[in-house]
């Protein structure tokens, strides 16, 4: 799929025409004039209502999908189309293949089984087993924006249909986001995904069929199955503390006996002594109630913000809104208000009917909550963490609320949605883009709780900025907030408050200074309303199991941009902290001006022949220095920061290596930090690179990576990064993605990363790159920096100078730097070509990059640019002997 939507997305960019490009496909794309939508708004309500459709009933819609794929054999005549006449395969095509593109009248299990791997596609070849063409379209397949793949549980929705919004909607609640282009996405069906469906409140039948109805093609067999499996246990038991008391609840009260003849959890269940109302206790100690409605729950402590309005007037007249929102969609695309609203899945548990409201519980003994969870997870019932904090009358309150001036944008309140949809505090994570306002998302659930908040951040310069955060959007008093860093250890004053620590100070065990231990025995002692768990996709697993088992939190709430790792443990994510509540769209929010759009280039930089040689004789873990500090690379580096400060923008370089950042800052006479500026001094350089225009640019080691929260920053130039972690670069992208001047006319922020040509370096760039390009964003190739040649004073500009420079690095190289990656091997195997397969790169050059698109691409040119040293390396051919060498005996 990845592959596909590149080369898609190429061609709308080298056409410079997306619309061009979308009919050049096929495509109509929405607005275009001719569109099918528009001569008849009523295709799409007839496609997609429940009723009546222009076959005379919808035989899709309505199906019930229990007892079959949803799809109909009785009405192919809709789709003769689509038909294959078996005269023209007969002798080409296998019969059985010809019955299974036809799909006979007697087909009773999914056509997907009648076709082996060997039989699909034989004919071409090209698509192997991903030829599912014998699935059968529906009649009005071009209404519905979605393609369902059998066996691999994707989905594919065309992002340009007029009801892409609301199915996106539905997608990012039941499935796995896995790459979103610009007109075609791919979602993907996962265990956690559909765990994370059912824990906001979906239920198995909500999603077959609203998926059978967004379907071009009835929903397989093999998905319906799956999942079935994935939703029958989960999200079904939940651990809830009321009145601090932990109760196992569930509406199903045979799963409850089910748990409740596990020897682990029976031994655990305690019962009640008297109920105090007048709900039954079955003699097994199961209680029987009705739940808890949601009622009008305010989160962040204000009316609900209607965008648009301040937040004064918000919240007045929600009824003449959704009324407004309606016409508004009628008109937008006569999309079927009913079809949203099947679609709209933050319906409350309010608006189920009256047996939903019965639940059942059994309470278990605080000390076997661990057990339990444990236990619970083994039989594969894992149980959602819901705290009913309203009802909570043990922990004293917190008294916070939002400023009035403060308004939560809409997809920050629709997070927080997910988070509190039914009245109480859902355990979870949220996934924003970096800069799309995870810090205001995690104050705002904490003025819903407004109980005690334990807020953990990766760094102490992060912690002080939360800090910061809190008192600019809530009305949280100095005293009620309380630092625990190595430099800090406050205490809030008053029976509850908010501590705001970095993992490795509560984490930590072993010898520890008094004050230390004084705080931890501070935090460890009392119970939290919410654990807010800032950048979670950063910390190891190992660590988290620490602080989660060390605190004692009612609720805890996950935050993050890149909900990836190199290293797989994502998985343990989910049941440490809880499902995926929520995720953002990076280029939606870039389109709605709330993140800035950004162009991304990645700079060739050849190696001096002198760095070259040097490079490739040196062993495998001395050779990052080479790269990172070749002259060229350099020169490449300053050329840019003065051709931005030119322009007014200000920079962030950022590199890896201390020794490399060092050196690059202190020839370029600009200030830096690294793990090792003290704290003060950190605050001081950010706070001047905000206000001071004479400090335009600075260095920043790996500790800028995250939460760094500086909107003045409008440039990035990476010189060096941590190999071909895809996370890295999401989170360093985020520090431009918050430019104040993102609304301005024409903006766009700017992102480069310098590359030495030729080396190992080129390959982790394009594995990096991946996670940004599945969420839309694409590189441009600079091979020459327009120019750069004639800039006169830019350093190492003769021989000698660069070769002190590599006497330098000769010296410093660290012999004991970290390992590369074992992936590396499979590099080398695989040759650059196969990881560029998935990567979109434009040709370009720094004009085209601002805006002046009058250069030539010289990408693949041998010949010498105009002006360069006649010492420097002409381009080395695409794979150096080395690659070639370590290619040819892999293969
Ligand atoms: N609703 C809002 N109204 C106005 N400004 C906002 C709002 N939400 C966030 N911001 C601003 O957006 C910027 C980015 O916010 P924040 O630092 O919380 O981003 P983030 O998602 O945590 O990013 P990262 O993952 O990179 O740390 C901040 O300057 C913040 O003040």
């Amino acid at each position: 799929m990845s592959k596909r939507s590149y080369s898609s997305a190429n061609l709308a960019e080298d056409a410079g025409d997306d619309q061009g490009m979308a009919e050049e496909h096929g495509y109509s794309a929405p607005g275009s004039p001719d569109e099918q939508y528009s001569s008849g708004g009523s295709d799409v309500e007839g496609g997609l209502n429940d009723g009546e459709d222009a076959t005379g009933g919808d035989p899709y819609g309505e199906d019930d999908y229990s007892d079959s794929t949803g799809y109909d054999p009785g009405t192919p005549k809709a789709v003769s189309d689509e038909e294959v006449d078996p005269d023209t395969l007969a002798g080409i095509v296998p019969s059985s293949i010809i019955k299974g593109f036809n799909r006979s009248a007697e087909a009773e299990s999914d056509p997907y089984d009648m076709l082996s791997t060997a039989q699909r596609d034989p004919s071409t070849g090209l698509f192997g087993k991903f030829d599912y063409s014998f699935l059968k379209l529906k009649p009005d397949h071009e209404s519905r924006p979605l393609w369902i793949c059998p066996e691999t549980n994707s989905i594919i929705l065309e992002a340009f249909s007029p009801i892409a919004e609301q199915a996106i909607d539905f997608l990012i609640a039941i499935s796995e986001p896995v790459s979103r282009p610009t007109f075609i996405h791919e979602y993907k069906l996962t265990t956690y995904s559909l765990y994370a469906a059912v824990s906001v409140g979906l239920d198995t039948n909500d999603i077959i069929e609203v998926l059978n109805r967004l379907s071009k093609v009835p929903v397989p067999q093999d998905v319906i199955k799956f999942i079935k499996t994935c939703t029958r246990s989960y999200g079904k038991v939940k651990l809830v503390l009321k009145h601090n008391r932990y109760f196992v609840e569930s509406s199903h009260p045979e799963i409850l006996q089910h748990l409740l003849r596990d020897p682990v959890i029976m031994k655990a269940r305690v019962f009640p002594d008297q109920d105090g109302a007048d709900n039954a206790v079955s003699k097994e100690g199961i209680i029987t109630q009705k739940s808890a409605q949601m009622g009008d729950l305010n989160i962040g402590g204000l009316p609900r913000p209607v965008p648009g309005q301040d937040s004064e007037k918000a919240g007045e007249d929600a009824a003449a809104k959704e009324a407004e929102d309606a016409e508004k969609a009628q008109a937008e695309g006569d999309v079927d208000v009913d079809f949203g609203a099947v679609v709209d899945l933050d319906k409350d548990d309010a608006e189920d009917d009256d047996a939903d409201n019965i639940v059942h519980a059994f309470q278990i003994d605080g000390n076997s909550v661990e057990t339990v969870r444990k236990r619970c997870n083994t039989i594969d019932y894992p149980m959602l963490e819901e705290y009913d904090f309203r009802n909570d009358t043990v922990n004293p309150n917190l008294e916070i609320d939002l400023k009035p001036a403060t308004t939560i944008r809409p997809y920050q309140e629709k997070s927080l949605s997910k988070m509190f949809g039914n009245g109480r505090a859902r355990s979870g994570i949220i996934v924003l883009p970096c800069g799309a306002g995870k810090t205001l998302v995690g104050i705002t659930a904490s003025c819903t709780i407004k109980k005690s908040i334990l807020c953990l951040c990766t760094s102490a310069v992060s912690a002080m900025q939360w800090k910061q955060q809190f008192m600019q959007w809530s009305t949280i008093k100095e005293e009620q907030i309380a630092l625990f860093t190595r430099e800090e250890k406050e205490r809030f004053k008053g029976e509850a408050g908010l501590v705001i620590s970095t993992y490795t100070m509560v984490a930590s065990e072993g010898k520890r200074s008094h004050a230390t231990t004084k705080m931890m025995e501070f935090i460890t002692e009392r119970e939290w309303g919410m654990l807010l768990l800032d950048e979670v996709h950063v910390v190891p697993a190992k660590m988290f199991r620490k602080v989660v088992s060390k605190i004692a939190a009612h609720s805890k709430l996950g935050l993050t941009a890149t909900l990836v790792r190199e290293d797989q443990q994502i998985d343990d994510l989910n049941f440490l902290i809880g499902p995926k509540l929520y995720e953002a769209n990076w280029m939606d929010l870039a389109n709605k001006g709330h993140i800035a759009k950004v162009k991304c280039a990645e700079v060739w930089c050849n190696m001096t022949p002198e760095f070259y040689s040097a490079y490739l004789k040196e062993p495998l873990r001395r050779k990052p220095l080479f790269y990172i500090m070749n002259p060229n690379k350099f020169r490449a580096c300053q050329y840019l920061i003065k051709f931005h400060e030119s322009r007014g923008d200000k920079i962030i370089v950022f590199i890896d290596s201390v020794v490399a950042l060092r050196r690059y800052a202190t020839m370029l006479e600009k200030p830096f930090i690294d793990g090792e500026t003290p704290q003060k001094e950190r605050m001081r350089i950010l706070d001047q690179f905000q206000r001071n225009p004479a400090v335009s640019t600075i260095f920043l080691s790996k500790v800028g990576d995250t939460s760094i929260d500086l909107p003045e920053a409008t440039c990035l130039i990476q010189v060096s990064f941590q190999y071909g972690s895809r996370r890295q670069e999401a989170q360093r992208l985020g520090r431009i993605l918050r430019a104040k001047r993102r609304n301005d006319e024409g903006f766009n922020a700017f992102f480069y990363s310098l590359v030495s040509k030729n080396t190992y370096e080129m390959y982790f760039s394009t594995k990096r790159q991946q996670f940004l390009i599945d969420q839309g964003y694409s590189y441009k190739v600079i091979t020459n920096l327009e120019g750069m040649d004639e800039c006169k004073d830019l350093v190492f500009d003769d021989i000698e100078s660069q070769m002190n420079l590599l006497k330098v690095v000769q010296k410093e190289s660290d012999p004991t730097n970290e390992a590369m990656p074992d992936d590396l091997n499979f590099n080398i195997r695989s040759g650059r070509k196969d990881a560029s397969h998935s990567v979109r790169r434009i040709a370009g050059t720094l004009g085209s990059m601002s805006g002046a698109d009058n250069m030539a691409y010289i990408e693949s040119s041998s010949a010498r640019p105009a002006g360069r040293r006649p010492g420097n390396a002409d381009p080395p051919a695409e794979r150096h002997k080395l690659f070639k060498r370590h290619y040819n005996s892999k293969k």
